[in-house]
């Protein structure tokens, strides 16, 4: 069951969640408030994903129940799950993020002031005219990342967005997730990135699809749940 709330942020309570033939989540219940950063963190294969999918409505839990705020949450894949060939520019992608589930519709000049502003945001609008497929790994996720503030959603999930990013596009990336928190938005990134784990102000803790912890990173990372986590 999907509930929409607003302005407490996201919640999954008593969530079991999978694929065809596996259940990954179980019963994982965790809170993610509004205006903070979530680090979603764990091993790989904890789940990380999976529980993305389920905040997203892509993944449909069988049991239990998603609270989320009102409206489409915008989802940022790992920038190496977008097929390579795409043949689509920058400034096409990051428009996409005005589409609002209606593809291809007609841009007004609001939205196109927002796409060119998400564009400068992540410091990609000298790229908008190059083709998706001809950017490098780090500029692809700097793009993935405006396609969607440019939904100007009150949910953004982001799958490892800073992984293999040098520092600058890393510390870009995160500067800028704060920004979009701080004016109210619940983010929610995955990662297994401890040192950015503990920058943000929340974390939940996954061990094979349970959730270890939940806190402030001091409190929820420590030693002995990190070794858990990992073993
Ligand atoms: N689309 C899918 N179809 C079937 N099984 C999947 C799918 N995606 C993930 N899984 C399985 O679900 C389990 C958890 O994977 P998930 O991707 O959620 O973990 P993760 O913590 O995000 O891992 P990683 O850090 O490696 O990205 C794994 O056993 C994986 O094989």
């Amino acid at each position: 069951m999907t509930r929409t709330t607003t302005p407490t942020g996201a919640a999954l309570t008593g969530i079991s969640a999978g694929y065809a033939r596996q259940i990954v989540l179980r019963e994982v219940s965790a809170g993610f408030p509004a205006g903070a950063v979530t680090a979603l963190v764990g091993a790989n294969g904890s789940g990380k994903s999976t529980a993305l999918g389920v905040l997203a409505g892509i993944v449909r839990p069988v049991a239990g129940v998603v609270e989320r705020p009102a409206g489409r949450p915008a989802l940022v894949v790992q920038h190496d799950a977008v097929p390579p060939l795409l043949p689509i520019t920058v400034r096409d992608t990051v428009r996409m993020g005005r589409w609002a589930g209606r593809p291809w519709r007609r841009l007004s000049r609001q939205d196109r002031a927002v796409v060119d502003r998400c564009l400068a945001r992540l410091g990609v609008d000298s790229l908008a005219g190059r083709r998706l497929s001809a950017l490098s790994g780090g500029q692809r996720q700097r793009v993935l990342v405006a396609q969607a503030l440019a939904q100007e959603t009150g949910l953004l999930l982001l799958d490892e967005p800073t992984a293999a990013l040098d520092v600058p596009a890393r510390q870009a990336i995160s500067g800028t997730l704060r920004e979009v928190a701080d004016s109210g938005v619940t983010v929610i990134h995955a990662t297994h990135d401890l040192a950015e784990a503990r920058s943000a102000d929340h974390c939940v803790l996954l061990h094979r699809g349970r959730v270890l912890g939940e806190g402030p990173p001091e409190d929820t990372l420590t030693d002995e749940a990190l070794r858990a986590a990992w073993g």
